[in-house]
């Protein structure tokens, strides 16, 4: 083979930059979107918003400053638009949605409930789904579930007793054992281990990290997976923390699922796993067992959908009540009041009376400053276009619509970033109102599959860990600390860690 020549290797680095160089022009004066506003340097590359998100804390954060410059509706990549209003949120979300979810390569969820692009595909896995995450089921489950985890992590607690608690680590074991066992039957026992410090959960945590690399750079991101994927397994998992994380999530999906297939009979227990109804699928419905790998994946989605989100929330509401001693004793007399005795355990439905009126107000707000998934959740325009604003937007465009904006809106949410119980308690039309711009677990029909779960373990957890102890989270955790970057779940900086101490009375 003639060796290449220098003059060819500058032809192919000329025609290289005349090729973006048109490109940039093609999107600027005639690609479709060219008309609406926003950067222009978004709307020439793909990099502005891959800046914003890989070496700031997000474009999401910059996103109320480009509204109010550019107005409702804002090109913020070349072929991905952004819609600030709820009203155009409601449109991209609703029940029944034309918008199509854009999937991006991702080995360990491919094939899951998330990865499903259309609505029947969605629906039709979701119809397996939805009746074990219904309310009903979960509180089936609850002697068996939350209270055996709940009463284990209260007791950890109680022998660490006057010491510092690394709370980032704590809520994570918790709710990764609660999803565990409830959607498998079988955990990791990650609340057994000394100071919280679980070897899986620590790696897991370093997923997310990865997450916007995934969405910005999707060739790339799974050319290195593939790459990755050929180095010797233990390699693997020295110098990819995470990897080993989702591999042991996956194994103990993968060895509960595999049991259950070579016991069918032991698949029609009374409190059934998630793959016990995907092994037993309602024919007459036209349902059909998803592959074996498929409901793999949906086992590690509900992991990696349920842990750090609701993990996340707890730490905020820790962080604001511990910092604020108005908050917590309020919060402490209605706890008094309502379990006289520190030691009991209430059931999640007990927490749903009036009694409760305050723990659940704080509970809603740390949803709200906790924005479940606050960044771009990527939809792309039906075949017919959409119309945002009064303009039309053609087929195919990626649209997006952050949970960050609608939950910090200001004319919903006064002094949105005050963690602020109270607007909570209010009449019951200005409830509604708020509650419709809330979107920390979505809307529609891809809304979060997890929400009565998540309530569950956020009241549960919420009273009986105020109830009991008094923790101290100044002089060990700083406003800093809580400050979060968009790693598609909220990543705070630092982890969240405080002086507890058991209550007497
Ligand atoms: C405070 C806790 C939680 C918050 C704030 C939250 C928030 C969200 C949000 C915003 C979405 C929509 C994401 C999107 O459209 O891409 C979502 C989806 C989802 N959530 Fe949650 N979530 C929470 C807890 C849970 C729990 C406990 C589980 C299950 C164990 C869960 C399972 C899921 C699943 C499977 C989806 C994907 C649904 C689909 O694609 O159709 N979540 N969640």
């Amino acid at each position: 083979m003639a060796p290449i020549s220098l003059q060819s290797v500058l032809y192919a680095i000329a025609a290289s930059i005349a090729y973006v160089f048109l490109k940039i022009i093609y999107r600027l004066f005639f690609h479709p979107l060219r008309k609406f506003p926003g950067p222009k340097l978004a709307a020439a590359t793909h990099l502005y918003s891959a800046y914003y998100d890989l070496c700031t804390p997000g474009l999401i954060k910059r996103l109320p400053e480009m509204h109010k410059q550019y107005g409702p509706l804002i090109r913020i990549q070349p072929n991905e638009l952004h819609v600030a209003d709820l009203g155009g949120y409601n449109q991209i979300f609703r029940v029944g949605t034309p918008f199509k979810r854009t999937w991006l390569d991702m080995e360990f969820l491919n094939g899951s409930l998330q990865s499903k692009e259309t609505l029947p595909e969605t629906r039709a896995r979701r119809e397996f789904l939805s009746p074990f995450f219904s309310k009903a089921a979960i509180l089936r489950s609850e002697p068996f579930l939350h209270r055996q985890k709940m009463t284990k992590f209260l007791t950890t607690l109680d022998k660490a007793s006057g010491t510092v608690v690394d709370f980032f680590l704590a809520f994570r074991c918790l709710t990764a054992d609660l999803i565990m066992d409830y959607c498998f039957q079988q955990d990791i026992n990650a609340l057994d281990e000394p100071g919280f410090r679980s070897e899986t959960i620590e790696k897991f945590g370093e997923g997310p990290d990865m997450a916007l690399v995934g969405t910005h750079f999707p060739n790339f991101f799974s050319f290195v997976n593939k790459l990755v994927s050929l180095l010797p397994v233990k390699m693997q998992e020295e110098k990819f923390r995470a990897i080993h994380g989702f591999r042991t999530m996956q194994n103990v999906a993968r060895k509960r699922i595999e049991y259950l297939m070579n016991n069918p009979e032991k698949t029609n227990s009374k409190i059934p796993t998630m793959f016990d109804l995907m092994l037993n699928p309602n024919t007459e419905k036209g349902q059909v067992t998803p592959p074996k790998a498929e409901m793999v994946a949906d086992g590690t989605l509900m992991i990696v959908a349920g842990t750090d989100t609701t993990a996340n929330t707890l730490g905020t509401i820790l962080f604001h009540v511990t910092q604020s001693p108005s908050i917590s004793s309020r919060l402490l007399s209605e706890l008094k009041t309502a379990i006289p005795d520190r030691n009991s355990v209430v059931d999640s439905a007990t927490l749903d009376g009036s009694a409760f009126t305050y723990t659940r107000a704080i509970v809603k707000e740390g949803l709200r400053l906790s924005y479940g998934v606050p960044g771009r959740i990527i939809r792309r325009t039906p075949p017919e276009g959409a119309t945002f604003n009064g303009y039309f937007v053609p087929s195919g465009t990626s649209v997006t619509s952050g949970i960050y904006l609608q939950n910090t809106d200001p004319a919903t949410f006064p002094s949105p970033f005050t963690f602020d119980p109270e607007r909570w308690l209010c009449d019951a039309e200005t409830y509604k109102q708020r509650d419709r711009q809330m979107q920390s677990f979505s809307r529609g029909s891809r809304g979060c599959i997890g929400i009565n779960l998540a309530y569950v373990t956020l009241h549960l957890t919420v009273a009986h860990l105020f109830r009991r102890f008094d923790v101290q989270t100044e002089g060990f955790t700083t406003e800093a600390d809580m400050e979060w970057h968009d790693c598609f779940v909220t990543t705070p900086a630092g982890h969240i860690k405080g002086l507890v101490k058991r209550r007497d009375d």
